[in-house]
């Protein structure tokens, strides 16, 4: 519970009609969720504006209402909160509602197109080995120190985000590393946190669909490092060419990482097997079971970020030779017959080139690599005909199947994608609409010591269709389909 005056800032208020000394229990920006007590935040969405819902929130019996316009008439025993923007207001009243926790432990976020979830999972999974409680919110699963949380966003929105920060204080989590999508920075949800670090890893082409042009996708990333407080760091990877773009506005200490050319922390991808990999890390050579040229990349953000928080440099490099992949990032399923599958969450034209570059260069020239890759519907549409044409380009074999198509037809999908198939390639390339199929398939195709990739999904165990989440685990099919063929 707090008082509505002590959790909104003097400087967002616009106007206040009523009693602003009220007592709040709880805060909700959906009306369908309000409750005697409930303050409501009416913020214009994408579908809808949260403006129409104010009635059904006083009709539930909400205490106080933040909006940016005030409604007709005000009935006197609500208080009324006018402010430019609700979502900023939403963001810096939950962080006080629950007492600032990101003030209270250090706080890590990662933005970046690739990379974000591995990077911090990993640095959850090290900061404990090294003997300190810390929490995690990702796209896979958030974890108050040991506690599994489900994850639904990327980034949660404010209430639950300041809500699992608060817990995480309160059983005495030092740090939470936390991925920050592009969506959160424009819809405030980060708004309100005190962050002492924040690591860019990459920026390439993805979710067009919402951010419309890639000059406003890039705008949004670079917010957050606009946003950095001046005593926190911001570290970034002077290879990506918006490196030093993301940073150029930032209060915070800029620290620079780097696989090609001088900067603060530096790392070199020495060998390559398909168990791992031997890096050079900042002058000491270490083994890492993580593979490709990007987990490089990872690893020495993840490096930087805890020599920066103060962590021993041995304990570090100790910590990334022991380090598993995370779930479903180039994880393999293995036939008993000498077929490897690899299944990655790539569903970007980068990432995708990224993990196919990995595996031919790993693999022989015998070897061939069958790659089985999808879409998704309702998104960014431009990715599609890129995502075909990388895998063409660099497979043997390239199965266009389903991924999420959501509300669109599958085969729309895959025609978008074949646009990006040159007409020279086109022989290589099957279509097989249902995706079980498409890796059946494809593991009937391989012989003994060729490669599938299966890209897309990764940890995701659900085919998103017309609004129904059908269970559907790539690992899950493989291990089922390489059983039955006994291949
Ligand atoms: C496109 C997008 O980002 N949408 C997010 C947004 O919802 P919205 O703007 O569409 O909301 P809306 O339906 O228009 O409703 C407007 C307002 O009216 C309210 N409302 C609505 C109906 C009602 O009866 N009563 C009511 O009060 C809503 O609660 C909302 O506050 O705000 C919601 C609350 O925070 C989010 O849950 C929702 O995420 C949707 C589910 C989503 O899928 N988002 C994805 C795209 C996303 O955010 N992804 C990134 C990661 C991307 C990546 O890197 O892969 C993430 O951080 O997860
Ligand atoms: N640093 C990187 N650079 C380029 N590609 C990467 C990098 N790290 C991982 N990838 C590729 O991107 C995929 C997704 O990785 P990861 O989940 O860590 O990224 P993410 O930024 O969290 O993605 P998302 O926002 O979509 O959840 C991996 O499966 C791999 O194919």
């Amino acid at each position: 519970m707090a008082k509505l005056q002590n959790i909104i800032p003097v400087k967002l208020i616009t106007k206040t009609v009523g009693n602003i000394n009220v007592d709040i229990d709880e805060l909700t920006f959906d009306s369908r969720k309000v409750k005697g007590g409930c303050c409501f935040f009416a913020i214009r969405g994408t579908q809808s504006d949260g403006h129409s819902y104010i009635p059904q929130a006083i009709a539930s019996g909400a205490t106080a209402i933040v909006c940016e316009e005030l409604p007709a008439e005000c009935p006197a025993n609500v208080t009324f909160i006018q402010v430019e923007n609700s979502s900023l207001a939403l963001g810096y009243m939950a962080s006080a509602f629950y007492g600032n926790p990101s003030q209270k432990l250090k706080l890590v976020g990662i933005t970046g197109t690739n990379g974000k979830t591995t990077t911090v999972t990993l640095l959850y999974r090290l900061a404990r080995r090294m003997g300190h409680k810390a929490g995690l919110l990702s796209t896979v699963v958030n974890y108050v120190d040991n506690v599994e949380v489900p994850s639904t966003h990327t980034t949660p929105d404010p209430i639950q985000l300041n809500a699992l920060l608060r817990q995480m204080v309160d059983i005495g989590c030092e740090y939470c590393f936390m991925e920050v999508s592009s969506h959160s920075v424009v819809q405030n949800r980060i708004a309100g946190l005190t962050f002492a670090g924040g690591i860019f890893s990459n920026i390439t082409h993805d979710h067009l669909d919402y951010h419309k042009t890639f000059a406003e996708y890039l705008k949004a990333k670079k917010r957050f490092f606009d946003e950095l407080p001046s005593d926190a760091f911001a570290l970034t990877n002077t290879d990506d060419r918006n490196g030093m773009v993301m940073v150029q506005n930032t209060k915070a200490k800029v620290y620079t990482y780097s696989l090609r050319s001088m900067a603060d922390f530096r790392c070199k991808v020495i060998e390559s097997h398909f168990d791992g990999m031997m890096l050079n890390m900042d002058g000491v050579e270490v083994w890492t079971r993580l593979l490709g040229r990007f987990n490089a990349y990872n690893l020495l953000a993840i490096y930087a970020t805890l020599m920066l928080l103060g962590f021993d440099k041995n304990d570090i490099l100790t910590g990334i030779s022991d380090v598993t992949p995370v779930s479903g990032r180039f994880e393999y399923v293995r036939s008993s017959h000498g077929v490897t599958a690899v299944v990655d969450y790539a569903h970007t034209p980068d990432a995708l080139e990224n993990v196919i570059k990995t595996i031919n260069e790993i693999k022989t020239e015998n070897q061939r690599l069958i790659t089985v890759v999808g879409a998704g519907g309702n998104r960014d549409k431009t990715k599609r005909p890129v995502m075909a044409k990388v895998a063409t380009e660099l497979s043997d074999i390239v199965i266009l199947t389903s991924d999420n198509p959501r509300f669109e037809e599958p085969e729309e999908i895959i025609n978008d994608m074949r646009v990006g198939v040159d007409a020279s390639q086109a022989k290589k390339v099957i279509t097989i609409v249902d995706r079980r199929e498409a890796i059946r398939t494809a593991c009937m195709l391989a012989l003994k010591g060729d490669i599938i990739l299966v890209a897309g999904k990764g940890h995701e165990n659900y085919q998103e269709i017309k609004g129904v989440k059908h269970h559907f685990d790539d690992k899950e099919v493989l291990t089922e389909i390489f059983k039955s063929l006994q291949v």
